[in-house]
């Protein structure tokens, strides 16, 4: 029998492809095994189930004596090193299916909260002082007929898209390759250079992966070049963005708003950023609902199935 070490403990309901042919382990009591229960136990298994914010380098690979399979549960993958997988023979999967619709959804909100402030208006009401019912004071911003630049228009940058053109917005897009005409014409979406994405969006969205090249891809020169009304909403990885020139931008109001789900140093957050009444903010939360979270944990699951049985397609990074 397969032994599978889950580094996050998920719901039973997700796992039930697994039952009785695959031995799992998973924490009963808490959220997260911690990396030395996990160099620990790893020698033992053949497939590790990281979750997308568990670091799976070469440490963990080398103890992990018998490891098969990495089965990563999220889509983005820059918490796995793969090259150094693929060296050990090791398949990595990834979870893109059940991801997507979600994590759209959300960055769609996270748009929508900023340009109407909706988070800081909750915020206000609730104090002692109040929130202004004045008819111009502390107004936000209109979405409909407004432009969206998409950096990365893949499966939840083209989501996202969808979402945003039923809302009345315009989109453009740059991407690491432009996309066939038909699917542009399908979100109505313009092929632009990011310096061109940069400077004429209204509401810039990233979702690009996290790699090597993209490692501050937003630092200080691209927000001097955004818009001063633009507001930049950050689902992708916090890596991306240099997150003190993000905050200098903000602080400064050479930007009008940030609404971010990813940060550089997750979960710890600049300290600066809680005091802006510019920025809304989430916990990594893209893909947070039960049912999402289980719908991940069965696609997770049927990665791990279809690898030692065949009966289900895989998604192999490597
Ligand atoms: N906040 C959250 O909870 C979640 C975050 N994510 C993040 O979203 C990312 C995107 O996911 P998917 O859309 O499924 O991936 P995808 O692979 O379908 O799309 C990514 C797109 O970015 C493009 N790209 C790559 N490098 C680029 C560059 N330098 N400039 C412009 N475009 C570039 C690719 O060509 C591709 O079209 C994931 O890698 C992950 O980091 C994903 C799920 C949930
Ligand atoms: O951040 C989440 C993922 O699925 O990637």
């Amino acid at each position: 029998m397969k032994r599978v070490l889950i580094t996050y403990r998920l719901k039973p309901e997700g796992l039930t492809v697994l039952n009785d042919k695959y031995e799992l382990t998973l924490p009963k009591d808490r959220s997260f095994f911690s990396r030395e229960e996990v160099l620990e136990l790893i020698p033992e298994y053949d497939v590790l189930v990281p979750n997308f914010s568990f670091f799976t380098d070469k440490e963990i690979m080398d103890r992990g004596v018998n490891l098969e399979l990495i089965s990563n549960f999220g889509v983005g993958f820059n918490n796995i090193d793969v090259d150094y997988a693929t060296r050990k023979g090791i398949v990595v999967t990834n979870i893109p299916k059940t991801t997507r619709e979600p994590t759209a959804e959300f960055a769609f909100a996270l748009l929508l909260g900023a340009a109407r402030r909706i988070g800081y208006y909750d915020r206000k009401i609730r104090t002692p002082q109040g929130v202004s019912w004045g008819t111009y004071t502390d107004a936000g911003l209109p979405v409909f007929g407004k432009t969206l630049g998409i950096i990365g228009m893949g499966r939840i940058g083209q989501s996202l898209a969808r979402r945003a053109v039923a809302s009345g917005m315009n989109i453009i897009y740059n991407n690491r390759n432009r996309l066939a005409e038909d699917i542009e014409k399908q979100y109505s979406a313009r092929f632009v250079s990011k310096d061109e994405l940069l400077k004429t969006a209204d509401f810039i969205s990233l979702n690009a992966p996290s790699t090597p090249e993209t490692y501050h891809m937003i630092g200080e020169k691209e927000f001097n070049m955004m818009k001063q009304t633009a507001v930049f909403i950050n689902t992708a990885r916090g890596d991306m963005v240099d997150e003190k020139a993000m905050l200098k931008a903000l602080k400064e109001n050479r930007i009008w708003a940030a609404a971010l789900d990813v940060f550089e140093n997750e979960p710890h957050i600049l300290p600066e950023l809680l005091e802006l009444d510019n920025v809304l903010l989430a916990p990594h939360a893209g893909t947070k609902t039960l049912e999402d979270r289980i719908a991940m944990s069965v696609e997770m699951a049927q990665n791990i199935v279809g690898f030692y049985e065949g009966t289900y397609p895989i998604s192999r990074v490597n």
